[in-house]
């Protein structure tokens, strides 16, 4: 972790949460300290569906909201989709955007993800852009190849320290407690940094690249001490507001 750039610790609570799930929310205003916000930036994307009534909830708190996709469009006849002027209407400052669940529950591929990080950007949100590899192509010695290639052709652009977070999640990680070892993940942000500073030269040393995939309280700090690791993005854990600012507690 560089000194420049400040640890970002990222809830999705990914189809998870009803009304009642502000609790949550509050817990975590509630168990902020201030070395904790001196130190670590707390994002918690909730479904689109609680976006607005958190809003009230964090406000006055250094807690910001995202979503967890967009459309790449502003407006328009899209069923069901919500854009990123939306999201941010409804009080969120970032989406994250290329979730392998997205690519692979609706077949999102890398020229869509590129799309919706230039909506994010065109609407005001930082986008936290996802990458990753499946089992087979780690098996097969190609993650960090699958990454860079995900990187090359996901982010647009203009890509910059202040106005993208990427966040790599080997798909074999997600929800199922495996973790990648300390040394292969810093292999992969390794490679991603490269790509990055390839694309984006000096930019690429101040933007931060997220680590998901199975972070826990027992693991985080762990995880978080892997060079090039600036935070992380939490699934499962993220839901309790203990387990959440116990793995930002980890981070510092
Ligand atoms: O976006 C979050 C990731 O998919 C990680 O989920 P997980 O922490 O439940 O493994």
């Amino acid at each position: 972790m560089s000194p420049a750039r400040r640890i970002l610790i990222a809830g999705n609570w990914k189809m998870n949460g009803l009304r009642a799930a502000k609790s949550e929310l509050r817990g975590i205003v509630a168990g902020l300290d201030p070395t904790l916000q001196s130190k670590v930036d707390l994002l918690v994307c909730p479904p689109a569906t609680l976006l607005a009534g958190f809003a009230a909830d964090v406000a006055g708190s250094p807690i910001m909201l995202g979503g967890q996709d967009c459309h790449f469009n502003a407006s328009g006849a899209h069923t069901g989709d919500i854009s990123p002027d939306m999201l941010k209407d409804a009080g969120a400052v970032a989406v994250i955007v290329g979730h392998s669940e997205r690519r692979g529950d609706h077949g999102e591929g890398d020229a869509v993800v590129n799309a919706k990080t230039k909506a994010a950007w065109r609407a005001g949100l930082l986008p936290v852009v996802c990458v990753g590899e499946t089992l087979a192509e780690r098996d097969a010695g190609d993650a960090a190849a699958v990454v860079a290639r995900q990187i090359r052709q996901s982010i647009p652009e203009g890509a910059t320290a202040q106005n993208l977070v990427v966040a790599y999640e080997p798909i074999w990680a997600i929800g199922t407690g495996r973790t990648p070892t300390p040394e292969d993940v810093a292999q992969v942000h390794h490679a991603i940094r490269a790509v990055l500073t390839e694309r984006f030269a000096a930019e690429a040393q101040g933007i931060r690249i997220l680590y998901g995939g199975s972070v826990k309280p027992d693991n985080a700090a762990i995880l978080l001490a892997v060079p090039d690791v600036d935070g992380a993005l939490v699934g499962g854990a993220s839901l309790k507001a203990a387990d959440f600012l116990a793995i930002a507690r980890a981070a510092i």
